[in-house]
């Protein structure tokens, strides 16, 4: 793991655009197509809005989530909507999503076209993660009701997480998927949350799923 430190967090916001543009034009010298995996929540928005402005190939990037919340894209809390609005758009328009929600009441109904639709697209390329404060990624929570599954060798793609405290169901990519990109960055602001990553370095992946993905990840933080 590598942790890079930044005076601020809109240098860190831009640094990291730019970052993600080499890492994504490199993977592109040897590939057709790319696959570029990025979280919701509230931290990347400023990353994704350099980021739609930089003139790179994009139709030959296909954009995922690392994890999305069991909502219509029309709800406030969906991460696809987040990603429509303020990554693919500008000049990165043309790169294709590849959508984690279909409309059933219950991911398991329609897990199985959802993975289908994304394994032409395995293994993600270049990989931009979040981090909570419980040393959660994308949503691997600790004491989450599939989180052994997502976190086992022969995890599936696709993960449905339940937890008693999250609003809503999530699906997630696996940590054998997520950690097997080939460019990993960890992107998080605050000291809560750079203490929550020095904490997580003395427990395990059950106790803080962060650790099963920062095997030669970049780390960013900026205390605000
Ligand atoms: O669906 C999500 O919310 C994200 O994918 C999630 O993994 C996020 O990265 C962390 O929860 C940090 O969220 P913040 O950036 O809002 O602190």
């Amino acid at each position: 793991m590598n942790f890079i430190e930044y005076p601020d967090a809109d240098i860190m916001m831009m640094d990291l655009a730019n970052v993600l543009a080499e890492d994504l034009t490199d993977a592109l010298h040897s590939k057709d197509r790319v696959t570029f995996a990025v979280p919701g929540g509230t931290t990347p928005g400023p990353v994704f809005d350099a980021l739609s402005a930089v003139d790179l190939p994009w139709d030959r990037v296909n954009v995922m989530l690392t994890d999305e919340r069991w909502v219509p894209e029309d709800h406030e809390r969906s991460n696809t909507a987040l990603v429509k609005a303020r990554l693919i758009t500008n000049r990165a328009l043309g790169a294709r999503f590849l959508p984690f929600y279909a409309p059933a009441e219950q991911p398991e109904e329609v897990l199985a076209d959802v993975e289908a639709a994304l394994l032409g697209a395995m293994p993600v390329d270049v990989v931009v993660l979040g981090m909570g404060a419980d040393m959660h990624t994308a949503s691997l929570f600790p004491d989450s009701d599939g989180l052994e599954n997502a976190l086992a060798a022969d995890a599936p793609v696709l993960v449905p997480v339940r937890k008693p405290d999250l609003p809503d169901v999530r699906i997630t990519l696996s940590a054998r998927v997520l950690d097997s990109a080939l460019r990993k960055h960890v992107l998080i602001k605050g000291d809560d949350k750079k203490a929550a990553l020095e904490k997580a370095h003395g427990l395990s992946r059950r106790e803080a799923p962060i650790k099963a993905v920062l095997d030669g990840a970049d780390v960013h933080w900026a205390k605000e």
